[in-house]
């Protein structure tokens, strides 16, 4: 892979760039993989970085993501919206229209969208649209206008990507169940993982997937989740042992609802950047049979994002 570049934009202090040279995985992915959770940066000189953006990266071009993803042995990816581009689109769309069909997207729109620009996000491979509550990411948009857009894609078929965190959960629950479409929960809810697994924090989560045969969940991020590691770098086989009975309890509890991503280009990472190989290598560890993984990895995000080849 080529190496990170920043283009007219400086980076926020302290920015850690995608790692570079990501082993091969030893995991080998089953056919037809799809890396359900990644962003594209820019390139800031081409598509710039939304004034309201909460940080700067480096830039990470679709050229790179589609090299990371076939190094990787993805055949497919769901490009989801950053928040530094804000409800500005075209780096991701531009990805989409460039994958040959073998990627889809999630968006951030406003209320004033159009109906056209709907349809032609929805050609481009759109499929979702991006809530985001975590508050060191966005000034969040008020839940009339977030229940507006949501009934609008709720009749192009479009589901809501729901991120926030684990403690705002049961202020939030009320709306998310009210949401009309299929909802997909970013990296686990975002669980404190030094907090026990079956104490009332994680058991919420686990409820409100119980009691919603809507809301599917990605296992991903345990890069962004572990406290006690060890890190997916040096060959580390057995990264993140702290998240992976998380990511493994909702994985059993709930095989079909379940999809993977990389997060590449790990945005706000602090302590290290993961190697992506070896972010795959944790895989068999949150999945344990060919069966979990095939539903995982293929089966539920093909039937949500590309449910005309199902
Ligand atoms: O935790 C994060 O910092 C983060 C940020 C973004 C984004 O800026 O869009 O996306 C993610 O999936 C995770």
């Amino acid at each position: 892979m080529s190496k990170p570049v920043t283009g007219p934009f400086e980076k926020t202090p302290g920015w850690l760039d995608w790692y570079t040279g990501p082993s091969t995985p030893r995991f080998k992915l089953p056919t037809g993989a799809v890396d359900a959770h990644c962003h594209v940066f820019g390139p800031g000189g081409e598509y710039p970085y939304a004034p309201e953006r909460k940080y700067t990266p480096c830039d990470a071009s679709r050229a790179q993501l589609y090299a990371l993803r076939d190094h990787l042995g993805f055949s497919r990816s769901v490009v989801v919206q950053a928040t530094c581009h804000g409800a500005d689109n075209r780096a991701m769309i531009d990805a989409l229209l460039h994958s040959d069909g073998k990627a889809r997207g999630v968006a951030t729109i406003r209320r004033g969208v159009s109906d056209a620009a709907l349809a032609t996000m929805h050609a481009a491979g759109v499929r979702g649209v991006r809530f985001n509550f975590v508050r060191r990411l966005v000034d969040f948009t008020p839940k009339d206008e977030l229940n507006e857009i949501a009934a609008r894609i709720a009749r192009l078929g479009w589901h809501v990507v729901i991120y926030f965190e684990a403690v705002d959960l049961p202020e939030l629950r009320d709306f998310f169940t009210a949401l009309p479409t299929t909802i997909v929960v970013d990296h686990m809810g975002r669980p404190d993982v030094s907090k026990p697994i079956d104490g009332p924090e994680f058991e919420l989560f686990l409820r409100f997937m119980r009691e919603h045969a809507n809301v599917w969940c990605k296992v991903s991020c345990p890069e962004r989740l572990s406290v006690s590691g060890p890190p997916a770098l040096h060959g580390e086989q057995n990264a993140y042992r702290d998240v992976v009975p998380f990511a493994r309890r909702i994985v059993e509890t709930f095989p079909d609802r379940v999809l993977w991503g990389t997060d590449w280009p790990h945005p706000n990472l602090t302590g290290h950047m993961p190697d992506d190989g070896l972010l795959v290598d944790v895989i068999p560890h949150i999945a344990v049979t060919p069966d979990l993984q095939q539903k995982l990895l293929v089966d539920n995000p093909m039937r949500l994002y590309w449910p005309e080849e199902c």
